[in-house]
């Protein structure tokens, strides 16, 4: 195939836009997929994905078009994840990419992952072809939409196609306006090779599979790679391209995406971002734009049943064999045990780790509230980076504490812009602007403490805007906060996996707030139980959970066994979801009440 003939593209939309429904029915229109082999979303592998709906790992496919001007063309479809959680890996596609198809859902109009998403094409020099999708709906606004990526992003919408991803109508226009507006890949084939590595995948007999897009140069079975970044080097030992199947080719030249296996057993030496090279004829300097991932939130995930804890450990260890951005290490919490702290690029990242862990192994968790990184500078100058709050350090010998802190772009309805403003100030949000995208919506930018948003802020901003805000946000640094370690105590003990960090001016109220929460969460016990909220050994608030009175036995009579047993039975069911804290049996929803805030302020 010509060079001149490829296309390398990403589908790039807000969430729910119709991405995965498009790349459905392109895979369907180039035959790549047989009709009763197609799932629907085929590329979201995962189940979890299928379940919940969103993208989560990157996939590329070759699909064959031949186009109206009777040109055989390939086209590499990239995927990419559409949640903020996963902006690098969005960001990485598009880089292995020469175009991005822009998905505008012809009712909603641009949101604000609609922007992020067009940025980050543009910052990987991208052409973009707005795509305007779902125009079956009836309340779509086609010829206003249009109207909007012209007004709102600069591009010129007016060769746009009008499609319903759903019912197919239109969709052969986006793949002849691919062939027309997307440019062909334009690396020298004859020059050393620049591959650039955008997912990595882990196969159990294999090892890890790099996914490569070709920049320049060629890369074969038997060469001798070396990864710029990480210095790993190995030999090639099979490569391929997906069409969704896998398919073995002897080369992979300038211009296409595909696979490469090398034995290789940790995700670790192939960092997404990375540039491959030959070893005896390496490029001069690596693809632009490597960085290392930091997970940004941290929590305890501890087994209920201790006996778990190494099928644990081997769990974590085969998640991340996939998942270079997952972090984790030993820990110990007097109240729960032995677990693993661990680093997660955001909270759907954890949410989707968590449920890994409790459905492919089978091993039932507590998770502890998650916390952001907070940096702890000690009064003799020296600073230690705080994941976990029962760790700070003690408040004598703090100077000062810093939290990071993010640049949020929210867009809004007008007849929102009120709540939602509020609702940032109430989250400590510093306001910086406020952008009019048409008559009737807004972009918000405010600049917020991760903390805050980490925890409910999607779901509060969701819920008082009825859905119509959408929300994006890039850490920008770490700034001075009054920050405190507050601790709750059940029964006149510290609960360490119950501490957290929190803002001076709100730990009273969130004090209240956490306190009056466990009092509805802990079930009743045989003694009274005191819950108070302390912060450096002064109680802010305090309640008492009342004893029981009725044992559940007495109820029996006689030598009624088997209903004894079914009572006892269903005590246990109750308690599976426990762990006992000294004498106090707490259930899981304790150890997260300290995240939604509904009551406070
Ligand atoms: N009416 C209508 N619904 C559509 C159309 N395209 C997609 N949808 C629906 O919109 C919803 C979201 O579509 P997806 O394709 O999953 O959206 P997505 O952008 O891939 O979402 P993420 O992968 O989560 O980012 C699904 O319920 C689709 O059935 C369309 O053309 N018309």
């Amino acid at each position: 195939m010509k060079q001149s003939n490829i296309r390398n593209f990403s589908i790039i939309a807000h969430i729910d836009h119709g991405k995965s429904t498009l790349a459905d029915r392109i895979l369907e229109l180039t035959e790549t997929v047989e009709m009763r082999e197609m799932k629907s979303q085929l590329l979201d592998s995962m189940d979890l994905e299928r379940e919940r709906g969103i993208t989560i790992k990157l996939n590329a496919v070759q699909l064959k078009y031949t186009a109206k001007d009777g040109e055989d063309y390939i086209f590499h479809l990239i995927d990419t994840p559409g949640h903020v959680d996963f902006t690098y890996e969005v960001s990485r596609s598009l880089a292995a990419c020469d175009g991005a198809v822009l998905v505008v859902d012809a009712a909603q109009g641009i949101e604000a992952q609609t922007l992020a998403n067009v940025y980050l094409a543009l910052d990987n020099d991208l052409e973009i072809l707005p795509v305007i999708n779902k125009i079956d709906l009836p309340s779509a606004r086609p010829d206003e939409i249009m109207q909007e990526i012209e007004d709102v992003i600069g591009l010129d919408a007016s060769y746009a196609p009008q499609i319903s991803a759903k019912s197919g109508l239109h969709v052969v226009d986006v793949l002849e306006a691919i062939v027309k507006y997307i440019p062909a890949p334009t690396g020298d084939v004859n020059a050393p090779l620049k591959a650039l590595v955008f997912d990595s995948v882990y196969d159990p007999y294999r090892g890890v599979l790099a996914l490569i897009s070709i920049k320049e140069g060629s890369i074969k079975v038997g060469d001798m790679i070396k990864f710029m970044a990480t210095g790993a080097e190995y030999e090639v030992l099979e490569v391929g391209i997906r069409n969704p199947k896998e398919v073995k080719k002897q080369q992979l030249v300038t211009g296409e995406v595909g696979w490469i296996s090398a034995a290789i057993k940790s995700v670790k030496d192939v960092r997404v971002g990375d540039t491959i090279t030959i070893k005896n004829n390496p490029a001069a300097e690596p693809l632009a734009g490597y960085r290392i991932m930091n997970p940004t939130v941290y929590c305890g995930l501890y087994p209920i049943d201790n006996a778990k804890y190494n099928d644990m450990r081997e769990a974590l260890e085969k998640l991340q064999l996939n998942d270079a951005a997952l972090q984790f290490e030993p820990e110990t919490s007097q109240a729960l045990g032995f677990g693993f702290r661990c680093g997660f690029l955001g909270l759907l990242h954890m949410d989707v780790i968590q449920e890994r862990i409790e459905r492919e192994y089978n091993i039932p968790l507590i998770a502890t509230a998650p916390s952001v990184v907070y940096h702890a500078y000690l009064t003799d100058g020296s600073m230690v980076q705080v994941d976990n709050p029962s760790f700070l350090p003690d408040p004598q010998k703090i100077d000062h504490i810093e939290e990071p802190y993010v640049k949020a772009s929210i867009m809004v309805p007008n007849d929102f812009v009120g709540p939602v403003m509020e609702l940032c100030q109430k989250k400590r949000g510093n306001y910086k602007d406020m952008i009019y995208i048409d008559d009737t919506r807004m972009n918000l930018i405010y600049e917020l403490p991760l903390s805050e948003i980490v925890f409910d802020f999607f779901d509060r901003l969701k819920s008082l805007s009825k859905g119509y805000a959408s929300f994006d946000y890039e850490l920008i640094g770490y700034q001075t906060s009054r920050l405190a370690k507050m601790d709750i105590l059940l029964n006149g003990e510290i609960v360490d996996a119950l501490s957290t960090i929190v803002h001076r001016d709100f730990a009273y109220n969130r004090g209240k707030s956490i306190v009056e929460k466990l009092k509805k969460l802990i079930p009743k016990h045989q003694f009274e139980i005191p819950i108070q909220a302390a912060i450096g050994g002064k109680i802010i608030a305090r309640s008492n959970i009342k004893s029981l009175r009725k044992n559940v036995l007495a109820k029996c009579y006689g030598g009624d066994i088997s209903r004894k047993k079914k009572l006892l039975e269903k005590q246990k069911e109750g308690k599976k979801r426990m762990k006992s804290v000294g004498s106090v049996e707490v259930p899981q929803e304790a150890f997260m009440s300290v995240l939604s805030m509904d009551e406070e302020n």
